[in-house]
């Protein structure tokens, strides 16, 4: 599977786009009898896809709510969806890759994100799904250069480094006076993006070197559905092509000048992969923008989420210092958090963070078709379709996660042995939840799973907690305007593709804790 498509993968709803707009899928044949049960729409043919543009993530709960079945059929223009709702059968769209292939898809939308040529498109899917046996060709190699450096060891350790000892310098120079926000989000967003693009892409990463960049970023972001719909951008996603454009221009330049020779071994073993596979210095430069989209975005929007919902919770917040305050090294005004004994001994951090995942990142597995396929030695999922896993619907699934399913609560990912020796359980942690032993490893779907579970999990791991850890034992942060901080709604009615962002800001004072107003915060990544 091919890293620089990254983003896309959390592409939920891709195949309501791609049907929308002009994949060309085979005309409608009969249904077969072994097809998962149809959801009917009230407008035939495009209800479906109304439903999901109007709804958005929400709309894959609202056609799974009535169903007990766990994979329906959503009938869509000339083709269908299969919607997968339980983590079993989830299991096995994973394990059947050979047929329900992701880069088919991908491939495609890559093309449109990032504007390849023919020439650049025909060595992308030379051999995509492996399909002479040779386990050659550039989706495999650019799979094995990010796998080596992603997974535990020195590299990813010393990328890790880098990206804390960045967002440390974002926390140090909090004023001592303290600081009001106008919106805690974009303060996180902007402190956990700029530190990754500089741990990733080095000094001279395209934000550092031109700052009006970032918000280029977002509003391509933002953009996005509308330019992989591909319909005149330039008149319909105006502002969102022309930013496009601009990072285009200056990831070409951040090549052609050789930044990248300093930048992460992620990066180097990227580079290396493409020009050996016959890119152009160009169309890999291309090909960043894919990858700067998935290792940026959906971790700076997810370490909002941690610290909103810590926050807000009083003893969530005192329970989590406890823990912390072990793991700190002090020396004179410095003190430095160890990230591998947060890593290994604080399992209330770590599942504050899985938590904030679960609730927010309601998102799609989605993988093409590729040969009429039996799950489960049941289900028929014909040729030249699209299935999705629902993780939204799963995440929220009380026969999963307990009755408490639909709140915020670190305790869904506690043993219940372990839960016992952490006291204080915030109120909204009281009702019971199921046994964590026995929920199906496919329950989780944030990273994904399969062969195409997301490698920068662990990445994203040191890189969230170690900047809210220190914010935790650090800072404090209190309303503004208001009693108590509230958590903003995710705003889950917009077409989904990755992590929710908040459907409003938030107004907060952010102050250094009484008693450390001179801390010098570090975090040590260090093996
Ligand atoms: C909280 C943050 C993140 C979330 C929620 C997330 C989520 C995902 C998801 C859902 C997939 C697709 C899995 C599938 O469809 O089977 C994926 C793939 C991927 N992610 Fe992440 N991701 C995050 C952070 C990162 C970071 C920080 C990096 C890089 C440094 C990264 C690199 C990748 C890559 C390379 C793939 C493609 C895997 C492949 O092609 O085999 N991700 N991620």
């Amino acid at each position: 599977m091919d890293g620089y498509t990254v983003f896309a993968a959390a592409l939920g709803g891709l195949g309501l786009v791609l049907a929308l707009v002009d994949r060309v899928f085979p005309a409608n044949r009969p249904c077969d009898p072994r097809e998962p049960p149809i959801v009917p729409s009230r407008i035939p043919w495009i209800g479906h896809i109304i439903g999901i543009i109007r709804h958005g993530a929400r709309y894959y709960k609202m056609v799974c709510a009535d169903s007990t079945q766990p994979i329906v059929t959503l009938p869509t223009l000339n083709s269908r969806t299969y919607v997968v709702s339980s983590p079993p059968l989830a299991s096995l769209v994973q394990r059947a890759s050979k047929t329900l292939s992701f880069n088919s898809l991908i491939t495609e939308v890559t093309r449109r994100m990032v504007g390849f040529d023919e020439q650049t498109m025909a060595i992308v899917t030379h051999n995509m799904n492996n399909e002479d046996g040779t386990n050659t060709g550039l989706m495999l190699d650019v799979h094995h250069a990010m796998y080596s450096v992603l997974m535990e060891n020195p590299e990813l350790y010393k990328m890790g480094q880098s990206t804390l000892r960045e967002s440390m310098k974002f926390a140090n120079s909090v004023k001592k006076e303290g600081e009001d926000l106008d919106d805690l989000f974009a303060w996180t967003q902007r402190g956990l993006s700029l530190s990754a693009a500089t741990a990733i892409y080095g000094p001279q990463n395209i934000f550092a070197l031109d700052p009006t960049l970032y918000d280029d970023f977002w509003t391509f972001e933002g953009g996005l559905i509308g330019l992989l719909v591909d319909v005149f951008p330039s008149i319909f996603v105006r502002k969102a092509n022309n930013a496009r454009k601009r990072l285009i221009n200056a990831l070409i330049k951040y090549v052609e000048e050789g930044h990248y020779k300093d930048a992460s071994k992620l990066i180097q073993n990227r580079y290396h992969a493409h020009i050996g596979n016959g890119f152009t210095e160009e169309a890999w430069a291309r090909s960043e923008l894919g990858m700067l989209m998935g290792a940026l975005v959906n971790a700076s929007v997810s370490v909002f989420w941690m610290v909103i919902n810590v926050f807000s919770r009083p003893k969530l917040l005192v329970e989590l210092r406890k823990e912390l305050e072990p793991i700190v090294d002090v020396d004179g005004t410095k003190r430095t958090v160890n990230i591998h004994r947060l890593r290994s001994s604080c399992p209330l951090i770590i599942a504050t963070f899985r938590e904030s995942l679960r609730i927010y990142a309601d998102i799609q597995s989605v993988r093409y078709v590729t040969d009429d396929t039996l799950l489960a030695d049941k289900y028929f999922l014909r040729k030249d379709t699209v299935v999705q896993i629902a993780g939204g619907v799963i995440h929220a699934d009380k026969g999963v996660w307990g009755p408490d399913a639909t709140s915020f609560n670190p305790y869904h990912f506690i043993e219940s042995s372990n839960q016992a020796q952490i006291s204080g359980k915030d109120d909204s942690a009281k009702e019971s939840t199921t046994d964590r032993k026995s929920r199906h490893p496919a329950s989780f779907r944030a990273f994904g799973g399969g062969a195409t579970l997301c490698p920068g999990r662990h990445f994203a791991q040191i890189e969230i907690c170690g900047f809210v850890a220190v914010l935790i034992l650090g800072f404090d942060v209190t309303p503004v305007g208001s009693e108590s901080i509230k958590v903003p709604e995710k705003d889950d009615y917009k077409f989904p593709i990755g992590v929710s962002k908040p459907a409003s800001p938030t107004k907060v004072r952010l102050q250094r804790r009484k008693g450390l107003e001179d801390v010098l915060w570090a975090c040590d990544v260090s093996a």
